[in-house]
């Protein structure tokens, strides 16, 4: 099924759905626009200070700048503009959204004591049982999204917190397992609006939003794709941009963790949050080495599809699938991702984000500059070429 002309939705044996190149796609190039069919923010429910940004955008409030607006009923959540106030009084912010936030924020709250991750997991749930009553259609897209529940004592938590909070008619449409099923979607799916890392803190999302469309991606430890948001633009929209050139049939990865994670952690995440084994080329590799030989893995958060949370091709299997990184040195053989991060990692200090170029011009010649799709940093493409100073090439 086309999703764009860039991309085609098909099923892969043992990966599912899965994207693939409709087309030779080149580096650089946008291959996905998606729109959230919901956000909500990534700070504990019961954080004493104001959020830092507007609470339906999560643009970054410059009260210096532009004056904010208050919801006049809570007086707690801020907005950029009026029209982002007005806009979030008929979706993410309704009167019940509003009420029951207040309610839960009151200080008899059975939230007060509970880790922060429950905290956002409430907000998580109220956002969703709201869009089931401001767009029922968008709340079956989310239910269509993979993720099968798994452990319930969170789920039997948070529904007799929330369904109290509801309509009568509502109580009875939110069991706990319509609940469990909800948070399984949302580990599983969710991808985290980036904060520009600091130079001593580590990475982290101040939003988390379930994009459709997005959600199709699957994992690979050397992505050929990533995703970039542009929120203090102004834009809640995920955009995924080609790494290198990949041809038509590839199957479009992202990493759903940052590229420097060491191979037991990333097996681990994969296996506990997202229930598969990784075969990427990658973890051949490194399944034969060492713990020691691991590649440093520093202070990486987990990016839940951030990269940012997070299939046998028709007629075609994985291996035949290829890498895209061809090994053209045969003393490289063993680490073909070398070159990887040497290219395509960010070398900010915490920021591990990964660089693709910016779209190529009008005219289809490729940029030159890659952008960090963390901290937004620019730099000139030192291997435009094609050649590494390791002696690899993309394949194409
Ligand atoms: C966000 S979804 C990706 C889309 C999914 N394939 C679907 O059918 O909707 C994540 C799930 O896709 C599958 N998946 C993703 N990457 C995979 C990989 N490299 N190998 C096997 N399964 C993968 C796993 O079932 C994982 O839980």
């Amino acid at each position: 099924m086309a999703m764009t002309k860039e991309v085609r939705l098909t099923e892969i044996q043992g990966r599912g759905r899965s994207l693939v190149a409709a087309q030779p796609l080149k580096g650089g190039q946008i291959v996905l626009r998606d729109s959230p069919l919901l956000l909500y923010s990534a700070l504990p429910l019961l954080t004493p200070s104001p959020p830092p940004y507007c609470d339906h955008c999560f643009k970054t409030l410059n009260p210096q700048t532009a004056p904010i607006s208050l919801c006049q009923t809570c007086s707690l959540h801020a907005f950029c503009t009026p029209n982002c106030l007005s806009a979030a009084q008929s979706s993410s912010h309704t009167q019940w959204v509003c009420q029951s936030l207040t309610k839960l924020r009151n200080c008899h709250s059975p939230l007060s004591g509970q880790p922060a991750d429950r905290q956002v997991q409430a907000r998580f749930l109220i956002a969703a049982y709201n869009l089931a009553v401001t767009s029922p259609s968008s709340f079956q897209v989310l239910l269509s999204l993979q993720g099968q529940p798994q452990d319930s004592a969170d789920a039997q938590f948070l529904h007799s917190l929330i369904s109290t909070l509801c309509p009568p008619p509502q109580q009875q449409l939110f069991s706990v397992e319509l609940t469990a099923a909800l948070l399984a979607k949302d580990k599983m799916n969710a991808f985290g609006l980036m904060e520009s890392p600091s130079e001593f803190g580590l990475r982290s999302s101040r939003a988390y939003g379930i994009y459709p469309k997005a959600s199709f991606f699957n994992h690979d430890c050397l992505p050929n794709a990533c995703r970039f948001d542009y929120v203090d633009e102004g834009s809640t929209e995920i955009i995924v941009r080609m790494i290198h050139d990949v041809p038509e049939g590839r199957e479009i990865c992202l990493s759903y963790f940052p590229v420097n994670q060491a191979y037991s952690s990333r097996q681990r995440t994969l296996a506990e949050d997202y229930g598969f084994v990784c075969q990427c080329d990658r973890c051949k590799v490194e399944a034969s080495w060492s713990d020691n030989e691991e590649v440093e893995e520093e202070g990486g958060s987990a990016e839940v599809m951030d990269e940012d949370q997070d299939q046998e091709m028709e007629g075609e299997s994985e291996s035949e699938a290829g890498s895209d990184i061809e090994v053209e040195a045969q003393g490289e053989a063993d680490f073909p991702h070398a070159y990887f991060f040497v290219r395509f990692m960010c070398g900010r200090t915490n920021c591990w984000g990964t660089l693709a170029p910016l779209p190529p011009k009008d005219d289809g010649t490729p940029s030159d500059a890659m952008e960090c799709n963390v901290c937004g940093s620019v730099k000139k493409d030192e291997g435009i070429s094609g050649h590494g100073q390791n002696g690899l090439s993309l394949d194409g």
